[in-house]
């Protein structure tokens, strides 16, 4: 199957190239795989994530990303691709003087899909993510938990071909975790989407199957 994202001897730095988090990685996801990366506090997860969705250049190697070289690309492709990505937050990200119902639409408004598609897909994912009473409030009216669902509907709201998300599910009770998990297994296993997940702790129930790479010492590697 055709590869989404695929690393060869990858390094990732900041401060001019000075500071390496990654150095010389080489690993590839295929299309419609779900991937959880773990490391230590400061190893790089999140970093990796940038990567992935264009914030952060390769300093050496190769990055691809939906057949893209992001060492290249233009920020008019850039911003192309991530229209059709679904970035997932720790702190959500929302619009905060918007309702939760346009919150979750802001990929389809952008796209400029008719206000007709946009409520049909509003109801089905407030539904999916157990919001659909709160549709009309604000984001700062919710809970965390409710707040990343939210944000996770949105991310969903367009089929996107790759869904990024760094520790989605940081500090949520379990309810919403396992609401998210739920619905990022559907998204993978239903849709077909391909889902990468940096997080501390895999949940210990998931119910479809993923691979597991760990940071560690700068170097990436496969764990299952
Ligand atoms: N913009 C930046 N400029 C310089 N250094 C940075 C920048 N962002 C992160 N770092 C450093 O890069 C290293 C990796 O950070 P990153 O956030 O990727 O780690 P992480 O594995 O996601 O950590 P955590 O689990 O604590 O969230 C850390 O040493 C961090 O201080």
């Amino acid at each position: 199957m055709a590869n989404v994202i695929s690393a060869s001897k990858l390094t990732l730095a900041y401060d001019g190239g000075r500071k390496e988090i990654i150095k010389h990685a080489s690993f590839s996801i295929r299309k419609g795989e779900f991937v959880f990366i773990t490391g230590p506090s400061g190893s790089g997860k999140s970093t990796l994530l940038k990567s992935f969705y264009g914030a952060l250049k390769p300093k050496e190697g190769k990055l691809t990303v939906g057949g893209l070289d992001m060492g290249r690309i233009s920020r008019g492709k850039l911003q192309e691709l991530r229209t059709h990505m679904g970035i997932i937050f720790q702190d959500y990200k929302l619009i905060n003087e918007w309702t939760v119902e346009k919150n979750v639409v802001l990929p389809l408004i952008i796209a400029g899909y008719s206000t007709e598609i946009q409520q049909t897909q509003a109801k089905k994912l407030l539904r999916h993510v157990k919001l659909t009473e709160q549709a009309n409030r604000y984001p700062l009216e919710l809970s965390g938990g409710e707040q990343q669902r939210v944000g996770v509907a949105r991310a969903l709201s367009k089929n996107p071909f790759l869904i990024l998300a760094d520790e989605p599910t940081g500090n949520l009770d379990e309810y919403s975790s396992n609401v998210i998990w739920d619905l990022m297994e559907n998204a993978c296993d239903q849709l077909g989407s391909t889902v990468v997940v940096v997080t501390h702790r895999i949940p210990t129930i998931f119910n479809i199957p993923y691979r597991h790479f760990i940071i560690e010492n700068k170097g990436i590697y496969e764990v299952r």
